[in-house]
């Protein structure tokens, strides 16, 4: 099921569980604005690529809408509306002022230099700056974007409208993002990890845990739920899958991924296929990679007693079915990932005051 059928798919559930009126049903499943622009840059060689970049303004009842952008060859459409949804859905469920909104480029960026990154974000931001604002939409990171891309965008957007802080959260700290932003998303991992664990009188500590993905939200939540007590087992990337049943030295594994840029080839662990990564032995599993990785294929064979939706819409709705049969406890992402835009609530609270201390 493709990403925007099974979240409408969820959403009606939710809607007929809620007793929701059938016209406001209908209301909330139409985005308020969705944009596509054309992004044409020259690559450092000289030749012109094309790009096509979105941005889907799906609700502003409650605030403005908020949401990452994320550069990834599998962006579309489709895709970023079902974000867009769930941004909706994140931020009333964390209480915070805000609607939602997704946005991104169809591209590669591991296959562009920093130069060419530098020109795309620009010029996306030049196609969208009219439909973004500090009380309209508000952007941040998502897959294969970083506080450098917000800085990108903070900067071409402040040449037409003014000096504008708040116009992105997940910015460096020099350019007033706030401290913890980095973190906030893996931290979130682990204090809904905590929680649901306390209510079956469990706790992180010995637990062994899967996680795929080790950018920002995985690797953090790595990171932090070694340091909890945890036991992270085997861990994946785009480069590679690695597995250690005795729990894999995180911060080694953190030195090495500085330096190779991918989990492969850590001395410390043994190499296994990345196919294997969701049905791997363990207790807990944290998709922390792509939307829809759960699924018919696989969720028969998964052995985690918990799975903790880091990612957005990893679990497809068919696999959601066969896994409550299988009595598997699943932590939805609009709950597990919303640390991250809890913290870049704040940091648009800051922006907004302009109060700095320190
Ligand atoms: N960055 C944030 O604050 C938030 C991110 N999320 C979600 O968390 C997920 C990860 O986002 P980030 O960590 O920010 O992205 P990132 O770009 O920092 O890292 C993505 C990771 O996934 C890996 N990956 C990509 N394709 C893969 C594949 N086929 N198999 C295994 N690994 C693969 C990459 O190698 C990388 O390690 C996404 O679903 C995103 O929407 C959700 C809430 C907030
Ligand atoms: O921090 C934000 O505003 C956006 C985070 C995001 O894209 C997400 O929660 O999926």
């Amino acid at each position: 099921m493709n990403a925007l059928a099974a979240t409408n798919r969820n959403f009606k559930l939710a809607a007929r569980l809620l007793g929701l009126d059938s016209k406001l049903e209908k209301s909330l499943l139409i985005p308020f604005r969705e944009i596509k622009v054309e992004c044409t840059i020259p690559k450092d060689d000289g030749t012109l690529v094309s790009y096509v970049g979105f941005r889907v303004q799906h609700d502003n009842a409650r605030g403005p809408m908020k949401g990452g952008i994320r550069y990834h060859p599998e962006v579309d459409p489709d895709e970023v509306n079902a974000l867009a949804q769930l941004m909706t859905w994140k931020t009333a469920v964390a209480n915070i002022p805000y609607g939602g909104a997704k946005g991104g480029i169809g591209c590669n960026p591991g296959e562009l230099s920093i130069s060419e990154l530098e020109r795309l974000t620009r010029v996306f931001t030049q196609k969208i700056h009219d439909l973004i604002g500090i009380h309209t939409d508000v952007p941040a990171p998502d897959m294969g974007t970083n506080p450098q891309t917000m800085a990108w965008i903070l900067d071409e957007y402040s040449k037409f409208h003014g000096y504008s802080p708040a116009v992105v959260t997940g910015k460096p700290i020099d350019l007033g993002g706030s401290l913890g932003r980095d973190a906030a998303t893996g931290r979130g991992v682990l204090f809904a990890t905590e929680a649901l664990l306390n209510d079956h009188g469990k706790s992180v500590t010995g637990q062994r845990f899967v996680i795929q993905g080790f950018g920002n939200v995985g690797s953090w939540a790595a990171q932090l739920i070694h340091e909890a007590g945890g036991k992270v087992v085997a861990v994946s990337d785009i480069s590679g899958a690695i597995k250690d049943k005795n729990g894999i030295d995180i911060p080694a594994l953190l030195r090495h991924v500085k330096e190779h840029r991918g989990v492969k080839g850590f001395g410390g662990a043994n190499a296994i296929e990345s196919s294997s990564i969701l049905t791997e032995d363990c207790d807990i599993l944290i998709p922390a990679a792509l939307g829809g990785v759960i699924n018919r294929e696989n969720a028969n064979d998964i052995k985690a007693k918990f799975i903790i939706e880091a990612a957005n819409h990893p679990t497809d709705p068919e696999a959601d079915e066969i896994l409550s049969k299988k009595g598997v406890v699943i932590l939805p992402d609009i709950f597990a990932n919303s640390g991250g835009v809890t913290v870049s609530y704040f940091e648009w609270v800051q922006n907004i005051q302009g109060l700095y201390v320190g």
